[in-house]
């Protein structure tokens, strides 16, 4: 369960300061499924950052679960982030040199997991994303498609509590796209995660259940009907 209470986030620029997000108010219950949308430089990707723990508000408060994830330490911040959030980019961000399930094994790192067990659930990881054949396959040898399942089994792995996607389809033709959601879909169902994706596509955010839209780091969040 997340809840953000006013929080604001501004960046230095030159003399100037942009700010990305203006006093945003939002909950996100545990198992939701959310998308976020928006004019580009909205704050979308900055308030994913937030959610993600991977940047502090400038004011106002991240709660997770109960704690304020703003006034961690550091060690801290850095631990809640491996335990419990998967992400997802628009670039895969796999290492070109590690096979598939090396990649996918990464995220278990930070966990003290022993290197056997860290095999077995890369190698689980990869046949729940349909690529059960290629675990020792290089990111070069293989599809668009097949890399971002490569990362979406790696953020999964870990069986985190929420999974932030940003345009986890922009770099994907429309066929690719549909199996990569259909993926996404699926790991929601099943694992019961908390799944916050930011997308361009007006034909996704159509299907989520709640739609957050971002302009000029301001938020509206509405329930959607029809999907
Ligand atoms: N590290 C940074 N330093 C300075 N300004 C930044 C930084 N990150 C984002 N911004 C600015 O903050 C605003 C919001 O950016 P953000 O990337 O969150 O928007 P977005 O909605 O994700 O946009 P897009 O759809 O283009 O990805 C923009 O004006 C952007 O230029």
């Amino acid at each position: 369960m997340y809840e953000l209470k006013n929080v604001t986030k501004r960046y230095a620029r030159g003399k100037d300061a942009v700010q990305a997000l203006d006093e945003v108010d939002l909950a996100i219950p545990d198992g939701d499924r959310l998308v976020i949308q928006g004019p580009t430089g909205g704050g979308k990707s900055t308030l994913l950052q937030m959610l993600g723990c991977l940047d502090r508000p400038t004011s106002g408060e991240v709660f997770l679960d109960g704690t304020d994830v703003t006034r961690l330490s550091e060690a801290r911040l850095t631990r809640v982030r491996s335990e419990n959030i998967g992400f997802v980019f628009q670039s895969f961000n796999l290492i070109p040199t590690l096979t598939a399930q090396e990649n996918v094994e990464t995220a278990l790192v930070p966990l003290g997991i022993k290197v056997k067990e860290r095999r077995e659930l890369a190698a689980d990881a990869l046949r729940s994303v349909g690529l059960g054949e290629r675990l020792g396959h290089l990111p070069g040898e293989m599809s668009g498609g097949q890399q971002q399942r490569v990362a979406i089994a790696r953020a999964v792995v870990k069986k985190p509590k929420v999974l932030l996607a940003d345009e986890p389809t922009g770099n994907l033709d429309e066929g690719m796209r549909d199996e990569i959601m259909d993926v996404l879909e699926r790991l929601w169902m099943e694992h019961g995660l908390t799944f916050i994706m930011v997308t361009h596509d007006s034909a996704l955010a159509k299907k989520a259940p709640r739609l957050a839209t971002l302009r000029k780091g301001r938020i509206t969040v509405k329930e959607n009907a029809g999907a």
